[in-house]
């Protein structure tokens, strides 16, 4: 069978606070497979933010690999890293987390320059992917002034900029109204079956889990169901 196109392997992640050590994941095993659609659903506090960032190498494991297509991110420095992070994986988070001071198509275009593409083709990409979410007229809009669905596409056309193979998102529609929310999820869900992409996506809505593929949680620091 292909390589997952992301696999967790004993990935260990604690805080020290001043209470203590806080360990949040202590062994957690997971593969998402390229096409696959994974709902994570746990209660609060139990890590999926935790674990979303790990696996989308925003933050280092204690112990344990994140792989992706079989490549150990652990083994990697750090530009290396940044530069398999930027290439293979969109990261989508509750709050759009866009640049306030840039346009819509700015904040497209900015994580392809990051990744070496050339602005005209970074601009051609951008404007691809807004009209794909119906956002041409909205191209040249900073984000105060979008609504928050029309952000939220936004930041998902970002996260599908550099062609990723994995999509990791947060909550990602925890902040909207439940029919724009409704509407958003149908896009996501489109986009990333679209590309045959692999995606984990963490939801404290039930209805939205059941449109995915399959559910893991997150039980003493363990992926159950994965
Ligand atoms: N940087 C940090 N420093 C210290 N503790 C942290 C840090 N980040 C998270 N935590 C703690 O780790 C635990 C897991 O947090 P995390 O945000 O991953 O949970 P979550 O399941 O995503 O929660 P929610 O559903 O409320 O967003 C919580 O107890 C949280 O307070």
């Amino acid at each position: 069978m292909a390589e997952p196109s992301l696999a967790l392997r004993g990935v260990e992640r604690r805080y020290r606070t001043e209470a203590g050590e806080l360990p949040v994941l202590r062994g957690a095993d997971l593969d998402l497979r390229a096409g696959e659609i994974v709902a994570l659903v746990a209660p609060s506090g139990t890590g999926k933010s935790t674990l979303l960032h790990v696996a989308g190498l925003l933050e280092k494991p204690d112990a344990g690999q994140v792989l992706v297509e079989g490549r150990d991110s652990g083994r990697l420095g750090d530009d290396d890293r940044t530069a398999l992070r930027r290439g293979t994986i969109g990261f989508v988070y509750q709050f759009h987390h866009l640049l306030p001071e840039f346009t819509a198509e700015e904040n497209v275009v900015l994580p392809q320059l990051a990744a070496s593409r050339g602005r005209r083709e970074a601009e051609a990409r951008a404007r691809e992917l807004l009209s794909a979410f119906g956002l041409d007229h909205r191209r040249d809009h900073r984000p105060g002034r979008l609504s928050g669905g029309e952000q939220q596409r936004v930041a998902i056309a970002r996260a599908l900029a550099n062609g990723p193979k994995v999509l990791l998102a947060d909550e990602p529609t925890g902040n909207l109204d439940v029919g724009t929310a409704d509407l958003v999820f149908t896009e996501l869900l489109e986009a990333v079956r679209g590309r045959g992409l692999a995606a984990l996506i963490a939801t404290h809505n039930p209805e939205l889990a059941a449109r995915m593929d399959r559910t893991v949680t997150l039980r003493d620091g363990y992926v159950v169901g994965g």
